[in-house]
């Protein structure tokens, strides 16, 4: 790794775009062959609208073993750079630091009196945590064309604007989280040292940019109570829409057409379906979700055998042995659900575990209700993308704790994801509308949830990153 710039070097990008999930992942084939996977989650939905056609250099992690082996034998898409950090350091940053502690701050998932213990071994990953960022600040620093723009992501890389800007004072630099911002008390849970690296990290950017103004507005007080302020940083919102051209033409390709086909026969004639679809994450919040609908199925008794709960939870963080031990919950709730109340024709639950998105897509057409409960989430781009791909119009329930609800909440039926009791009234509203209103419903929902596409929201960001004096 270069420690320094060399100015004597080329011209290079004039745009980068740096977060630890890239567009693919690959993976070794028993052939030896390498296979390429498009990258799971919201932030990779959003980026990747942009496209190697925008000239941006998309610099990654090389995130598994099979990221590795393809940087090794010099195998890559056009515009993506992976970093091959080593797999021990990208453990502790990754699954130690960023998703084990920032995730849990930002998404309010401690839980005391066990957790958090902030002792050596979270020392020894901090470390590891600042070499990763190190390692993104100098390739970023390499790659950069005098002057360009750096558009940094998410909580996984806060300390890179520091670091870029010490290597690189002529670079504007831009952060974005996808996350929400924890509020003030909550972030004080961590070390204040930890904190204050953190916060003056991203503040050594020219420009930060959140999901919505909530979560920059949280970001905001915990700097006025642990640095003094932003320091003249410039603090943007912008949320990040679904990207309904993709959507559409990839719902209505034949592998999507096979699963709606094979989707409607599980389920059942004449059943309404209720669908979610995350990855198994603690802040999706899918086990409340199930509670809600055995509790719909109490309270309501006439929607027994008249609709089937299809839940898609593709795996996700499977690293962490929390992450493992939510699925096997999720699983252990759903058939404990269809032990005690499935019929021979009728299996209330369908939970699919494997990662599939034309199936997932193929539920997102036929939904009758959408469930999207987080515990608190950046934005949700789930919750927009089904009403853009619906195909007779879906009623959406959602957590008043996701960013999307600031967006949707005018035709959503909005939910407190902690009250099992009003998520279940919620959903036999939902399951009770009248197809009319949910079709009106729908199409407000889809233009409200595409108003601003992935591409131009990348686009703002970049000309307002681009009006900033750079330091
Ligand atoms: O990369 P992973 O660890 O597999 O996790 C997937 C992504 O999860 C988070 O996504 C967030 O970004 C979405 C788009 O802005 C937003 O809608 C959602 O609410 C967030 O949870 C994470 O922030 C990403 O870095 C991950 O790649
Ligand atoms: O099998 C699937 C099903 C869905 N998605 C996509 O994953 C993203 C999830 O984003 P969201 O913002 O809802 O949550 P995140 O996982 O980023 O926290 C959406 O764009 C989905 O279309 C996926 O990658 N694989």
């Amino acid at each position: 790794m270069a420690s320094t710039h060399d100015t004597s070097a080329a011209r290079g990008a004039e745009v980068l775009v740096a977060s630890n999930r890239g567009p693919v992942s690959y993976e070794v084939r028993e052939d030896g062959s390498l296979h390429t996977k498009r990258g799971g989650g919201g932030l990779v939905s959003g980026l990747s609208a942009i496209g190697p056609d925008a000239g941006a250099l998309w610099v990654c992690s090389a995130l598994s073993d099979g990221d590795r082996e393809a940087v090794r034998r010099g195998v890559g898409e056009e515009g993506v750079r992976m970093l091959p950090v080593p797999a021990d350091v990208h453990a502790d940053a990754y699954n130690g630091i960023a998703n084990s502690v920032l995730w849990f701050v930002h998404h309010l998932l401690y839980q005391t009196p066990l957790e958090p213990v902030f002792d050596a071994g979270f020392r020894r990953q901090w470390a590891a945590y600042e070499t990763y960022n190190r390692a993104f600040a100098e390739a970023l620093a390499e790659e950069a064309a005098d002057g360009a723009a750096v558009l940094v992501q998410d909580y996984h890389l806060c300390l890179v604007p520091g670091m870029l800007r010490e290597l690189r004072p002529d670079l504007r630099i831009g952060h974005f989280s996808h996350t929400p911002w924890a509020p003030p008390d909550y972030f004080a849970l961590l070390p204040e040292d930890i904190r204050e690296q953190l916060l003056r990290g991203m503040l050594g950017a020219d420009r930060l940019g959140f999901l919505t103004r909530r979560w920059a507005d949280a970001f905001t007080a915990c700097c006025e109570q642990s640095v003094g302020g932003l320091a003249g940083t410039e603090v943007g919102v912008h949320g990040l829409g679904a990207d309904a051209d993709f959507l559409r033409e990839r719902s209505h390709r034949p592998d999507v057409e096979e699963r709606i086909v094979a989707l409607r026969e599980e389920i059942g004639e004449g059943r309404k379906a209720i669908v979610r679809v995350d990855r198994t994450e603690l802040s999706k919040n899918i086990v409340r979700g199930l509670l809600a609908y055995r509790q719909l199925l109490d309270d309501h008794p006439q929607w027994r055998e008249r609709v089937v709960h299809v839940a898609f939870a593709y795996p996700s963080r499977q690293d962490l042995a929390v992450y493992r031990d939510y699925m096997a919950e999720v699983q252990r709730v759903t058939d404990e659900i269809n032990a005690g109340y499935g019929t021979p024709g009728w299996t209330p639950v369908l939970l699919n575990l494997k990662d599939d998105f034309a199936r997932s897509l193929a539920a997102y057409r036929l939904a009758d209700v959408a469930l999207v409960n987080p515990i608190r989430d950046g934005m949700n781009l789930v919750a927009k993308e089904v009403p853009v791909v619906s195909d007779e119009g879906c009623a959406l329930v959602l957590s008043r704790e996701a960013g999307a609800y600031w967006e949707l909440r005018e035709d959503a039926i909005t939910v407190n994801p902690y009250d099992v009791l009003e998520t279940a009234r919620a959903l036999h509203e939902a399951l009770s509308m009248a197809p009319g209103e949910r079709a009106e419903r729908t199409k407000r929902l889809s233009a409200a949830a595409t108003a601003l596409p992935p591409a131009r929201w990348f686009l703002d960001q970049l000309n307002a990153l681009r009006a900033t004096q750079p330091g």
